[in-house]
């Protein structure tokens, strides 16, 4: 399996640019990514060379504004990029999506010393970014963090610990929320804290299902001065900043899910027309081709689901939450029932590492539990259908 890209002829119009966009990282996944992927996962190797490649191609900072190095480009643009890259390893390409997310944060609500400051390393990806939010004792219920940072003269001391963190101790830049102010979320505020600040600490890498190529660990602040001038916005903005960051985030780790279970249904047809069984090639058998086409059928309509909720982002919609945590749900569980399905259709081969489709399964499985569970995004949903958002 050599991990070649289908575009697999989606009926989204896209522009002459958006398919360039999309081939230029559909060759770069093909050719730096696909061939290691396996290797990766299996010594849970942390690829910062080949991530940091992608810099050069415009992919560290995708929309973020061009005056700092970014590419100012849309989110159905950068859905396309992850979408891509996925197809070769989502795990890859769901760090240079958490990479983007926290690039954004401060591009977005930073201010121009900040953003002169941070991204043209971030946008280069000389420096690498992690996203702060979960804690151990709060994931989905995001507003009861407990890490808090307390003002001492021109700094801010941190104290706390965030768990799941992505990247943790490989990534340069972390964007941190914290307690500034009163229970809820009006007391969050954002911070942007580099690695090397003493008191940040990490913790053992965990032993995941998947995601092996990057690691996840704890992040510890203990008595972590950090300079004012870190702070993102003002005090008590923290939690807005965190969600809409999230919005964006939830794409794109949409995308990540498409473009592995695509990946995942490009082996399985492969292997379909290979395999012999009872003196025909089983993708001869009625239940296999029913199967085949539910895969494709719920693949497409999952990729036309994505790129519309990215166009709705890129338009500023006014339901543009709704919208990302639908696309989130719908996608990433689609993706994980096809790579699923794809595997099966592999029978034993499918369970063997050296085929590839295992790893996509349990990359695919997180996807829907993390940047927000399943479950949260029917609660966003739900909260926009009966009017409290
Ligand atoms: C949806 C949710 C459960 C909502 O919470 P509550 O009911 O406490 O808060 P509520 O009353 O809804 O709102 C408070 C204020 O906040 C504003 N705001 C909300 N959404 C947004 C938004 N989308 N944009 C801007 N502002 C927003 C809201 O307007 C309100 O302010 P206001 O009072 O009006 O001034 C939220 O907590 C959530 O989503 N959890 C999942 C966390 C979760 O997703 N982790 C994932 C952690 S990250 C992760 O998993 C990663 C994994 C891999 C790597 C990257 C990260």
């Amino acid at each position: 399996m050599d991990g070649a890209v289908s575009t697999h002829g989606n009926q989204f119009e896209l522009t002459e640019d958006q398919r360039a966009i999309q081939e230029m990282a559909q060759a770069f996944a093909q050719d730096r990514v696909a061939p290691n992927a396996l290797d990766w996962d299996r010594q849970k190797h942390f690829p910062a060379d080949v991530i940091r490649e992608t810099g050069p191609l415009g992919l560290g900072g995708i929309y973020v504004r061009d005056d700092v190095g970014g590419s100012a480009l849309s989110r159905l643009d950068a859905v396309l990029v992850f979408e891509a890259l996925s197809h070769a390893c989502p795990a890859f390409s769901s760090f240079i999506s958490i990479h983007n997310m926290a690039a954004s944060m401060i591009d977005r609500y930073g201010d121009d010393e900040q953003r002169q400051r941070f991204l043209p390393k971030l946008t280069s990806m000389e420096w690498l970014a992690s996203y702060c939010l979960t804690e151990p004792g709060s994931g989905s219920d995001a507003a009861a963090l407990r890490t808090r940072a307390v003002r001492d003269g021109d700094d801010y001391v941190l104290n706390g610990v965030k768990q799941f963190i992505s990247g943790a101790g490989d990534s340069d830049i972390y964007v941190v929320m914290a307690r500034t102010g009163e229970d809820g979320p009006k007391g969050i505020s954002t911070f942007v804290v580099g690695k090397d600040t003493p008191g940040l600490s990490f913790g053992a890498n965990e032993h995941k299902m998947g995601w092996h190529m990057q690691s996840t660990r704890q992040v510890v602040f203990e008595d972590c001065r950090v300079p004012a001038s870190n702070l993102l916005a003002q005090e008590g903005k923290g939690f807005s900043i965190a969600m809409s960051g999230l919005d964006g985030g939830r794409l794109n780790i949409g995308a990540c899910s498409l473009g592995g279970a695509q990946s995942a249904l490009d082996k399985a047809l492969a292997y379909a027309g290979e395999r012999r069984a009872f003196g025909k090639s089983i993708d001869q058998f009625q239940a296999l081709q029913f199967r085949l086409a539910d895969m494709e059928t719920e693949l497409q309509a999952a990729r036309i689901f994505l790129y519309t909720a990215a166009a709705k982002m890129d338009a500023k919609a006014h339901d543009t939450s709704k919208w990302s945590a639908m696309a989130k749900r719908f996608v990433t569980d689609t993706g994980f029932r096809v790579a699923n399905d794809a595997l099966q259709i592999l029978g034993g081969y499918g369970y063997l590492h050296d085929y590839g489709i295992e790893k996509l399964v349990r990359d695919l499985r997180v996807h829907q539990i993390l940047e927000g569970t399943n479950e949260i995004m029917r609660v966003i949903v739900a909260r926009h259908m009966i009017g409290r958002q």
